[in-house]
């Protein structure tokens, strides 16, 4: 049987590379998958190629709607929608549909955390799109609904977990990220003009009220087996827009355990990623660039002790469209369907 995939948000940046990846998947190159729907909002009727002009093969392709009908008499539906949107769609589609939502909607546990950073009510929870999380490959085995996580707590999980879980560092967590532009998605934002952003670096969402702070503590509280309730995570996160389209380059922190060594760090990363293909702590004395993983499934990540701070420093960089959205979404897809979890993504990146 040929596996049905639509594509809910085509016309966006996530849905974008969702497309972008698949074109490259073994499954869909040999002809066991093949795209069906593709759908948008303000843009269905028009075809692909107006929006998404790097995707040659799929130009011609009708958009169609959003909606139940369009949807149905799919295998595997990618939702890659403005928040808020996913549960309804999803609530739609069959228990036996394979649904990847890559917005928030369903990556908190805690529906009081939801309400306060999001302000509506809570859908639900589905199984976390990040393998390398301790026990969260195994949920995403045949999983028929999978929540991607959002793009800054991927790099800062993945970069602070290892600490934590080995008790290296107090769960008291500094984070800065310089993100590029295509994180905000691309509707128009007065804030992302061309002219506001050139020549500039800016902080937003300052003071603990970005939304993905709440992600990162269920995250990093999950490396703290004495704090099943994330009380006494604290996460103080401060995004940083950039002039680039792509990337995040974060700066992650958190006090050491007395006695702790470099070494120690350096092992407690070896040990937790040396079965993973995707993140890579660089050898020692080089440091993560967004560049090296543009385009690329990787995260790259070092760590190192700040002695005289007291302080582990991991920086890590993540491309935010491909491991931290739409290279997570098939990953996910990979393992939900039961194909090689890296099949149709590269952990090469384009440089310069
Ligand atoms: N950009 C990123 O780096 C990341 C994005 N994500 C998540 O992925 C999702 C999509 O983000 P992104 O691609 O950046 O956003 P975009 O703004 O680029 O795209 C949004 C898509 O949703 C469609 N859309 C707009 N309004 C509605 C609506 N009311 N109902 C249904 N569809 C609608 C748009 O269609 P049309 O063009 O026709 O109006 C478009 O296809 C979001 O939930 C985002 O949080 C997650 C991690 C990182
Ligand atoms: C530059 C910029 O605005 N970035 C976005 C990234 C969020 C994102 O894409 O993740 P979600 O899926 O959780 O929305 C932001 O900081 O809100």
């Amino acid at each position: 049987m040929t596996i049905r995939i639509a594509v809910a948000g085509a016309t966006g940046y996530a849905g974008g590379e969702i497309l972008r990846i698949l074109l490259g998947h073994p499954a869909l190159l040999d002809g066991r998958a093949r795209l069906g729907a593709l759908t948008a909002w303000s843009n269905a009727g028009s075809p692909l190629g107006e929006h998404q002009p790097h995707l040659g093969p799929l130009a011609d392709r009708i958009l169609t709607t959003t909606d139940t009908a369009n949807l149905a008499g799919h295998e595997v539906v990618f939702l890659a929608l403005p928040h808020g949107q996913s549960g309804a769609v999803a609530q739609a589609l069959g228990p036996d549909v394979t649904v990847i939502d890559c917005g928030a909607d369903f990556r908190l546990a805690d529906a009081a955390a939801w309400s306060r950073f999001y302000g509506t009510a809570h859908a639900g929870t589905w199984p976390y799109g990040l393998p390398e999380l301790p026990g969260a490959r195994a949920a995403l085995q045949g999983a028929k609904r999978v929540a991607v996580p959002g793009c800054f707590p991927t790099v800062a999980t993945l970069a602070l977990y290892p600490t934590l879980a080995a008790g290296l560092a107090a769960p008291e967590i500094v984070i800065t990220a310089v993100t590029g532009t295509s994180g905000a998605g691309r509707s128009l934002k007065p804030h992302l003009l061309g002219s506001e952003i050139m020549g500039n670096a800016s902080a937003y969402q300052v003071g603990g009220i970005h939304r993905h702070i709440p992600e990162i503590v269920q995250n990093l509280g999950s490396a703290t087996p004495a704090d099943a309730a994330h009380a006494n995570v604290s996460v103080s996160f401060t995004p940083v827009l950039a002039p680039m389209s792509r990337g995040i380059l974060a700066s992650c922190t958190a006090p050491a355990q007395p006695g702790v060594t470099a070494r120690d760090l350096r092992d407690a990363y070896e040990k937790a990623y040396a079965d993973e293909t995707f993140v890579t702590l660089l050898p020692e004395g080089r440091w993560p660039q967004t560049a090296a993983v543009l385009g690329s499934n990787s995260v790259h990540l070092q760590v190192a002790l700040d002695e005289a701070a007291g302080r582990v420093t991991v920086i890590g960089a993540v491309d935010n469209l491909a491991k931290g959205t739409g290279g997570a979404a098939v990953q996910c897809l990979n393992l939900a369907l039961g194909w090689p979890e890296d099949a149709g993504l590269s952990t090469i990146g384009v440089a310069p």
